[in-house]
C-alpha cells in the first residue's frame, strides 16, 4: 500500500505526525507537498494527492488542510476520487464500508493529532463492503463523473 500526501501550511504539522504513525507502521507514502509552515495555496497539493491516486500511482490518499474541507473540496474534482472528510472514527469506518473512499481528508484545526490518528488508523484498515447496494451507488457516482464532468 502506498499512500498519497498532500497539505497546506494549515496542516503541516499533522502532515508529520501522519507520517511518523506511517513510518512506525512500516506503510509506504509519497509526499506531494507542502513542506512547510510557509502560506501556500491547497488547491495545488490536494490536485496533485488526488491526480496520484486517481492514475493509480497510490492506492490511497491523505489530504489535510485547517479544516479539511478545502482540500476536499479540490481532491473530489479529480475524476475518479472520492474523498471523504473524517472528523470521527465511524465516519471512517463507515465511508469505506460504504463509499469505497479512496481517500481520506482531514482537518487540523478541528481534530487534535490522537484522534486524527486514530481516523488514520481506522481508515487504513477498514475494508469496502462489497455490499451490491453499496457497488451500485458507487457505480452511479462515476456515472454522475462521466455524464457531467469533463
Ligand atoms: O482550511 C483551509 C481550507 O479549507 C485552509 O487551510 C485555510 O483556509 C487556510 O487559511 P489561512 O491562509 O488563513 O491560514
Amino acid at each position: 500500500m502506498s499512500i498519497a500526501l498532500g497539505c497546506d501550511h494549515g496542516g503541516y504539522g499533522l502532515k508529520l505526525e501522519v507520517i511518523k504513525y506511517l513510518e512506525a507502521q512500516g506503510i509506504a507514502y509519497k509526499d506531494f507537498g507542502s513542506n512547510s509552515l510557509d502560506s501556500c495555496d491547497y488547491p495545488e497539493y490536494g490536485r496533485a494527492a488526488a491526480e496520484a491516486v486517481a492514475s493509480g500511482e497510490c492506492e490511497t490518499g491523505i489530504v489535510i488542510c485547517t479544516t479539511g474541507i478545502g482540500i476536499s473540496i479540490t481532491a473530489n474534482k479529480v475524476k475518479g476520487i472520492r474523498c471523504a472528510l473524517c472528523s470521527d472514527t465511524v465516519s471512517a469506518r463507515l465511508t469505506k464500508e460504504h463509499n469505497d473512499a479512496n481517500m481520506l481528508a482531514l482537518g487540523a484545526g478541528i481534530v487534535g493529532t490522537n484522534l486524527a490518528l486514530g481516523i488514520v488508523d481506522t481508515f487504513l484498515h477498514t475494508e469496502f463492503s462489497g455490499e451490491e447496494k453499496h457497488c451500485r451507488r458507487i457505480t452511479k457516482i462515476a456515472a454522475i463523473e462521466d455524464e457531467l464532468l469533463n
